[in-house]
């Protein structure tokens, strides 16, 4: 039986894999430490309330006593780390909270499992969730990145992601502390907070509002259904050799414009009566600065090593995330208050 400190839980992916994870080990105890920031939702493990394998502790990750007592009182022996402020477009109005959280945050965890699992490091993880955006931007002819891909990231949000990836792998080399890394691209499905791309999309169309692409919307993302991510981490987390990097990606790149397109598609087709209207609302607005044009993970190490394949295909991930969103209107019309950001198109 393992005990799981999961920070970042009440988060999109975060909340997915506490899921996916109590579906696949339902012996195990799982602690969810969450900061409760605009972005995390207790709603999100709503399902799981009462549970008496799981505990919720509402928390800074910044703040070393509590992370340290919490690992004492639980006898965490299992770390997956979510936690962090993951938005670029708010890394470039206001950086300050993703220094903060994501390096800082992250260090202080890796201090307290340190101090922690001095004497008894053997069974334990310390397992980094990170993203791909850390290795920069790629042009058309490049191929995809590779766990050997050098660092250049590009906005305030990929620095300090990198930052954290660094202080990570540091801690393996000269702590031997048991650490592990995963990078991913684009998530999608449900509970995903609609600010980022896919859910942004889903529900102003169903409210026949605009739906903002930035610049020529010819900017490539590589899309991994949230499911399939979770079970990428547990292959990781089971299998990976410390010290380790592991890309996580689906070989899925497609266009923005070609997504919001497939979006409406879907939507057209769940409500034809108003399939002609949800194309409609596409309109061009500024470009994001700095704006990276093409993100593709190639995950060829971890279905080599780990046996990991996607189980999930774009169409009917998208459309499985769509309809959930039309069932579940109540959970993001409840958030819309916290979306405030009005970068860049108002
Ligand atoms: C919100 C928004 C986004 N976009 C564009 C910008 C990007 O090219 C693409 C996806 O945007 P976002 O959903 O913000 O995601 P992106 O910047 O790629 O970053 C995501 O994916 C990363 C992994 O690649 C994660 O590390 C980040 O935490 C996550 O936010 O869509 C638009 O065209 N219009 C929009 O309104």
């Amino acid at each position: 039986m393992k005990h799981l400190l999961v920070t970042g839980g009440a988060g999109f992916i975060g909340s997915n894999f506490v899921h996916y994870w109590f579906t696949h080990h339902p012996e195990d105890r799982v602690v969810v430490f969450d900061k409760l920031t605009y972005a995390g939702n207790r709603a999100n493990l709503e399902t799981l309330e009462g549970d008496p394998r799981l505990r919720f502790v509402a928390g800074d990750i910044c703040d070393a006593p509590r992370v340290q007592s919490l690992l004492e009182e639980e006898r965490i022996d299992t770390v997956v780390h979510f936690a962090a402020e993951s938005h670029v477009d708010r890394s470039i109005v206001g950086p300050e909270p993703f220094i903060e959280t994501n390096i800082r945050g992250t260090f202080v965890l890796l201090e307290a499992s340190r101090r922690y699992w001095e004497d008894e490091a053997s069974d334990c993880r310390f397992l980094h969730v990170s993203t791909d955006e850390v290795y920069g931007t790629l042009a058309p002819e490049d191929p995809p990145f590779t766990e050997t891909t050098p660092y250049r990231p590009n906005s305030p949000y990929a620095a300090s992601k990198a930052g954290s990836d660094h202080l990570v792998r540091a801690y393996y080399h000269t702590y031997g502390l048991p650490v592990l890394t995963t990078n991913c691209s684009n998530n999608y499905g449900p509970y995903q907070f609609p600010e980022k791309l896919i859910p942004l999309i889903i529900t102003r169309a169903l409210e026949g509002q605009s739906l903002p692409v930035y610049g020529d919307g010819q900017q490539v993302r590589d899309w991994l259904y949230v499911e399939d991510h979770c079970r990428g981490i547990e292959a990781v987390l089971e299998r990976g050799q410390l010290g380790e990097t592991y890309n996580i990606g689906t070989r899925n790149e497609q266009r923005n414009l070609e997504t919001v397109g497939l979006v409406c598609d879907i939507l057209g087709s769940i409500y034809p009566e108003r399939a002609e209207q949800f194309r409609s609302l596409i309109t061009f607005v500024t470009d994001r600065p700095g704006h990276d044009r093409r993100y593709a993970i190639d995950p060829a190490r971890i279905e080599r090593e780990l046996d990991w394949r996607p189980v999930e295909n774009f169409e009917t991930g998208l459309r499985k995330t769509v309809e959930w969103y039309i069932e579940n209107r109540a959970w993001w019309q409840a958030l819309r208050a916290r979306q405030t950001l009005t970068f860049p198109s108002g």
